[in-house]
């Protein structure tokens, strides 16, 4: 089973990826972009560049995906280990959606997702930390182009569109509580998941 955290920077994901480490050690904990890979070093030098094209940008992260689903995703999967996974496929979603908002693109989001639909692996189930923009850019730092308010509050809208076309898959927790309430809110959702299963 593939599950994935998303939500804006600094919603608390990485937090709760990292101590859902003890309470599931089977697990498979993987993330994008990923670390470990010169298609994720690409993708964090286009996040430092302030010029990068958006449209480059969107095709570095999606070479990223399938690096990671061909390498890390897919094999772990057939092996029926559970993945977790701190960004995935929405990400690009919400943020190149956001990113592309005035470009050439008549419908951004629905080209990044025809452009996945072809090769990608849907989650199963999508934990999303629902946090408002300001709080969200307070607690990253701002610290780059992605980590402002006003593009995240495009993001949160896009993420919102993905939760109103399947609420069936997303499972929204809310991030602004303290983070042991936020973490024993994922690890309830993830028992139901998992129980469902
Ligand atoms: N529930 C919470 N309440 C207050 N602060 C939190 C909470 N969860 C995480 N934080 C703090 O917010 C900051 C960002 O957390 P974290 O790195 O987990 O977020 P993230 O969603 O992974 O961000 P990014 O997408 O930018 O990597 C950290 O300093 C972390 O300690
Ligand atoms: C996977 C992915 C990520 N981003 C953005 C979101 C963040 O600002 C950075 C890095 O992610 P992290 O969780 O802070 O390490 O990249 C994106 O725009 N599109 C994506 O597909």
């Amino acid at each position: 089973m593939l599950v994935t955290l998303e939500g804006l920077d600094g919603s608390g994901k990485t937090t709760v990826w990292e101590a859902l480490h003890d309470a599931y050690p089977d697990a498979v904990f993987t993330r994008e972009p990923t670390s470990d890979s010169w298609y994720g070093e690409a993708v964090n030098r286009a996040i430092d560049d302030d010029d990068a094209d958006p449209l480059a940008t969107l095709f570095l992260f999606t070479a990223d995906h399938a690096d990671h689903l061909s390498r890390v995703v897919r094999p772990a999967l057939a092996d029926g280990d559970l993945v977790v996974s701190d960004r995935y496929s929405d990400s690009r979603y919400a943020y190149q959606a956001a990113a592309l908002r005035d470009s050439d693109l008549r419908r951004p989001m629905e080209y990044i997702m025809g452009i996945h639909a072809a090769f990608s692996r849907p989650p199963d189930k999508t934990i999303y930390l629902d946090v408002d923009p300001e709080t969200a850019a307070a607690r990253s730092g701002a610290t780059n182009k992605f980590e402002q308010a006003a593009y995240l509050a495009d993001v949160r809208a896009n993420y919102e569109r993905l939760i109103d076309a399947e609420p069936e898959r997303f499972v929204r927790v809310d991030a602004t509580q303290s983070p042991e309430d936020v973490l024993d809110a994922v690890e309830a959702a993830l028992e139901e998941v998992l129980a469902e299963q």
